[in-house]
C-alpha cells in the first residue's frame, strides 16, 4: 500500500485540538443480516471540524456503518451519540433534521427536476420564505460550481456535475456532520481536485465536520486528518494518514484482497 499511496502536506491537527468537542460516537456498534455479521465491536469518536476517512477493503462494513450511523439502518447492537445526543434508533429523518445528513454510493437525484429545484426541495422544512430558500439555493450552486447549471435538468448534467448536485443537496440544509459515500467515483483528474478543495473549503468556510468512505486511497490520504480502518467489520486500525498507510496489519488487508 505504500507504493502507491502519498501522504501530502501536514494537516492541521483537528483531532487533537478539539480533543472534548466530541460530535460522533459509536460504542460497539454491531449491524447482522441473518447470520452475517457486517460491523462488529465497532467503537470511534469524531470530533468537530475533522475529515474523517473511512476505508477498509470491499465489503468491509463500511457502507453499512454509514446506513447505521444515518439512521437508514436499526444497529443490532451498541449505541450511536451525535452531538451528545444519543440517535441509537432515530430515524433517518430525526437524524437529518438534527444535522447528520449523508449522500449516497449512487446519485438519488430527481432526474427530471432543475438543479435549482432539487437544491430548494433539499431546504423547504428548514426555511420558512421562499427568498431565503432561493438565496441558500444560489449560495449553495456557487459552493458546488453549479450556479451556470440552476436551470438544467438535474439527468442531463455530465456525471461530475451529477456528483456535485448530490453534495450540493446535502449541502443545502447546511448541516453539522457531512457524511459522503463515495463521492470521487467517475471522477477524472481536475474533477477530483475541484472535490477535494470542495471538501477542504466546506470544512473551513463553513465549519461542518466530514465523514468520508471512499476508495480513492490519493485522495483520502491528502484529505482526511484522520483514517479508520475496517476489515471483516471490525476496526483493523485507525491514525493518521502517514501512520495508517504504513500500518502492517492495513497493508496486508489490502494485498490480500488483491491475491
Ligand atoms: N442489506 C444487506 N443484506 C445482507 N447483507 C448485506 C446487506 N448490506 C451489506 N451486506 C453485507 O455486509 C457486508 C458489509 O457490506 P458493506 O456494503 O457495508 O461493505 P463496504 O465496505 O461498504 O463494501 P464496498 O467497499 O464494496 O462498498 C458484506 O458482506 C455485504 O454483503
Amino acid at each position: 500500500m505504500t507504493a502507491n499511496i502519498q501522504t501530502h502536506e501536514p494537516h492541521e491537527d483537528y483531532a487533537q485540538r478539539d480533543k472534548g468537542d466530541v460530535i460522533l460516537r459509536a460504542e460497539k456498534l454491531e449491524r447482522r443480516f441473518g447470520g452475517l455479521v457486517a460491523v462488529a465491536d465497532f467503537s470511534f469518536e469524531m470530533h468537530k471540524g475533522e475529515i474523517l476517512g473511512l476505508i477498509g477493503p470491499n465489503g468491509a462494513g463500511k457502507s453499512t456503518t454509514f446506513n447505521v450511523v444515518s439512521g437508514f439502518y436499526r444497529p443490532s447492537g451498541g449505541r450511536l451519540w451525535f452531538c451528545g445526543e444519543e440517535i441509537t434508533g432515530k430515524s433517518a429523518l430525526q437524524i437529518s433534521r438534527m444535522g447528520l445528513v449523508r449522500t449516497f454510493q449512487h446519485d438519488s437525484l430527481l432526474a427530471e427536476m432543475t438543479v435549482e429545484d432539487n437544491i430548494l426541495v433539499a431546504t423547504s422544512h428548514q426555511l420558512r420564505s421562499h427568498a431565503d430558500r432561493m438565496a441558500r439555493v444560489r449560495e449553495t450552486a456557487g459552493l458546488t460550481g453549479l450556479s451556470d447549471y440552476l436551470h438544467e435538468k438535474a439527468g442531463n448534467l455530465p456525471h461530475g456535475r451529477q456528483r456535485m448536485l448530490s453534495i450540493a443537496i446535502a449541502l443545502a440544509t447546511r448541516p453539522t456532520l457531512l457524511c459522503l459515500d463515495e463521492p470521487l467515483t467517475g471522477l477524472q483528474g481536475q474533477e477530483v481536485k475541484t472535490a477535494l478543495d470542495l471538501f477542504e473549503m466546506i470544512r473551513s468556510e463553513l465549519g461542518i465536520s466530514i465523514l468520508l468512505v471512499e476508495h480513492n486511497m490519493r485522495a483520502v490520504m491528502r484529505i482526511c486528518d484522520r483514517i479508520l480502518v475496517l476489515n471483516y467489520g471490525r476496526l483493523l486500525a485507525e491514525g493518521k494518514p502517514e501512520e495508517v498507510s504504513r500500518n502492517e496489519a492495513v497493508i496486508e488487508a489490502y494485498l490480500g484482497k488483491q491475491k
